[in-house]
């Protein structure tokens, strides 16, 4: 119930933002931010990131994506979504950082229900969820492919992935942190987690971040045929194995969703926490000079 209110919400909201949705013939959706290649026969859809220039979750963007992603959800001829970045070399920056930056308390409120919702909503998706990560992928973009049901990894050394909030002096919220522990185990995930650490993609494979590394050029080929893989498993079974593993986990955030985003607009609010994303704004501005 709590789940579709807020479906409902983002999308009053995504009409609200009045992007001209565009069909081209009927095998392809786009709003401004995500872009869609729907095989309806093949029952598959490529999800596109497109926010340039890093693909950083803004509200914008996860509005524009959630209202993607329900289109799909409420086809049934869609059993499986691949998701990758319109931009290669950048998966996602993760959370956008000025949603989080010199802004009301509202505001912090409506970004981080907005941020729990797709979350949620990826990963309880009935759909084969199978992530095709061209490019790096830090924080809120780790994030997003461990909602996946596989993970597929460029092999550019250039490229990282995991969840360094420490290092830009926040912290991941406990359903991050659950996340990546039962994805890595709990040493590796308290290791990684206090150091903030971001690792290229071998190392990722042998951490269980990611299940495969692959040329950078096979990783969509590799996706595709993941994903047949995954076709082949009936969906009412797989479906409900993928229930019985997740539900558990996205209950603990549900029963505290509230609480969770007091949390964060008192976190995020105070003095001390500003002052640590300004730096870290000015250090990646500085980095560019
Ligand atoms: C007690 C606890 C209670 C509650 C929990 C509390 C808090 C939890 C809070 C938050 C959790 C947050 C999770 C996150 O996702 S935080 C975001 C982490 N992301 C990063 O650290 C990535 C930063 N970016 C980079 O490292 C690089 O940009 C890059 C490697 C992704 C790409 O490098 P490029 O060289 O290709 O591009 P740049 O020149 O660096 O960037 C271009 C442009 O984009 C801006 N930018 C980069 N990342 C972000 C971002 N995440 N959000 C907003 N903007 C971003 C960058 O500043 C440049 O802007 P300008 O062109 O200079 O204007």
């Amino acid at each position: 119930m709590a789940l579709a209110a807020a479906g409902r919400v983002l999308l009053q909201a995504g009409s609200r933002l009045g992007r001209r949705e565009v069909v081209d013939g009927a095998r392809r959706f786009a709003n401004k931010r995500v872009e869609v290649e729907a095989d309806e026969a093949a029952g598959i859809a490529v999800m596109k990131l497109k926010n340039p220039p890093v693909n950083s979750l803004s509200l914008e963007f996860l509005t524009e994506f959630l209202i993607s992603l329900e289109k799909l959800e409420n086809n049934k001829n869609f059993r499986g979504v691949i998701l990758t970045s319109e931009r290669p070399g950048v998966f996602s920056a993760g959370l956008d950082l000025m949603e989080m930056y010199g802004r009301n308390p509202a505001h912090y409120a409506e970004y981080w229900r907005a941020v729990q919702e797709l979350w949620l909503r990826l990963y309880l998706s009935n759909m084969i969820l199978v992530c095709a990560i061209n490019g790096t992928s830090p924080a809120g973009g780790c994030l997003m492919a461990l909602t996946c049901d596989h993970r597929i990894m460029a092999d550019n050394p250039k490229y990282t992935i995991g969840l360094n909030e420490s290092q830009l002096g926040i912290v991941a919220p406990f359903w991050f942190k659950d996340n990546f522990v039962n994805t890595v185990g709990y040493r590796t995930a308290e290791h990684a987690l206090q150091l903030g650490l971001l690792f290229p993609p071998a190392e990722a494979l042998k951490l269980g971040i990611v299940d495969e590394v692959v040329p950078e050029d096979q990783v969509h080929s590799k996706a595709q045929s993941v994903m047949a893989q995954w076709m082949a498993i009936p969906d009412h079974s797989r479906q409900l194995t993928k229930n019985m593993m997740r539900k558990a986990m996205a209950d603990n955030l549900i029963k505290q969703r509230e609480a969770d985003i007091q949390n964060f607009v008192s976190f995020i609010s105070r003095d001390s926490i500003q002052k640590s994303l300004h730096t870290y704004l000015e250090k990646l501005k500085q980095k560019k000079g």
